[in-house]
This record gives structure tokens, sequence and C-alpha cells, in this order.
């Protein structure tokens, strides 16, 4: 199978549940691919950041105009440096599509953990508002990335770098 190949002006979405890897995955990618790197979760409105801390799922309403603010940033991003890679949960198909109307493409990386890997890095990981007893409603939440996607799914079984290894093999960010 030929590698896609992710040119300047595609962004990146290095997605899935919390927990999964995707700033600390996102982060070495965008070095590694020469490119900026951003953080969606910095873009949710105040009150979403308070429900989830507070141990209650966001819902699509809550959602939506987080998502509308990433496309914005997205936009804002293409003009100035072109394709990004960025750190967002995309937990729902519908929400990918509605990141694919950014005005930049979108290749979507969607990182994959077993649960009980998942609770230990959400457990291990200390300052994050994001508590573990989450995990339930965001795994009932995933979508998995379907095959007319444009993405991938990848596993991170193994260290953060051999994941970014994985994923420069299997794409061709150029
Ligand atoms: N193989 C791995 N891949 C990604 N993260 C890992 C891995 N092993 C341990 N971790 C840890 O798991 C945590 C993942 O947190 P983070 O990157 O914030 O995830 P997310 O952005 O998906 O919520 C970090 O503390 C990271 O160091
Ligand atoms: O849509 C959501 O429910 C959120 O985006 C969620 O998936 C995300 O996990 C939190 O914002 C915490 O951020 P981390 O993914 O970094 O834990």
């Amino acid at each position: 199978m030929s590698k896609p190949a992710i040119g300047r002006d595609v962004h990146i979405c290095v997605m899935g549940v919390s927990g999964v890897g995707k700033s600390t995955v996102g982060a070495e990618l965008a070095a590694r691919s020469g490119r900026s790197f951003g953080d969606a979760d910095d873009l949710h409105p105040r009150s979403n950041v308070e429900a989830m801390a507070a141990g209650t799922p966001l819902t699509d309403t809550e959602r939506g105009p987080w998502l509308d603010a990433v496309v914005a940033w997205l936009d804002e991003r293409s003009e100035d440096t072109g394709g990004v890679v960025f750190a967002c949960s995309a937990l729902k198909r519908r929400y990918r599509d509605r990141l694919a109307e950014a005005s930049a493409p979108v290749f979507f990386l969607h990182l994959t953990a077993d649960t009980d890997e998942l609770r230990r890095r959400m457990t291990e990981r200390k300052g994050h508002f994001m508590h573990v007893d989450m995990l339930e409603s965001q795994l009932a939440d995933l979508e998995p990335i379907e095959a007319d996607e444009n993405g991938l799914e990848i596993p991170t079984s193994g260290s953060v770098t051999e994941t970014v290894d994985a994923i420069l093999a299997r794409i061709r960010a150029v």
C-alpha cells in the first residue's frame, strides 16, 4: 500500500480518547516533521473545562462551539504557517467531519491503547483536570476512524518515540 503524502498545507489531527497520548505524541511528531503544534484542549470554553473537571462528560451541544473555535484556529494557522499538527479528541465521526470543513485538508491519526493502559496513563499523568473516571464516557463516545475517512489508526503500545516512528513509516509528511 502506498503511503499517503501529507503536503505542507495539510493539517494533521492526532485524535483519540483522553490520556491516549495525543499531546505527547503530537508534540514529538510536530518537532520531527518540522511543523508547529497546537492543542485543541486549550480552545475549550471555560465552562467545558469546568464540567469535565467536575466529572461531567461533554454533550454534542457543548462540543459544537469548541469545534467551531478549532476550525477557526486552523484557518488562521493555514494562512500563517501552513499545515500544523494538532491534538484533538475528535471522538465522533461528525466532529471529524466538522474539522474537515477547515479551509485546508485535515489528515487524522487515531491513537489507540487498551483500556488498562489508558487507565494507567491517566492515573500517572499529574496536574491534569481530566480524572480517570471520565475514561468510560470517553470510550462510550468514541467512534473509531472509518475506512472512508482521510486518516489511519495508530496503536501506541510502544514508547512515544516508537509511536512517532510508526507514524512516519506510514505517512510521507512532506
Ligand atoms: N507510549 C505512550 N504514548 C503516549 N503517551 C504515553 C505513553 N506511555 C506513557 N505515556 C504517558 O501518558 C500520558 C498521555 O498524556 P497526554 O499526552 O496528555 O494524552 P492526551 O493528550 O491524549 O490526553 C503522558 O503522561 C505520557 O507521558
Ligand atoms: O471532547 C471531549 O470530551 C474532550 O475534548 C476530551 O476528549 C479531552 O480528553 C479533554 O479535553 C481533556 O483533554 P486530554 O485529551 O488532553 O485529556
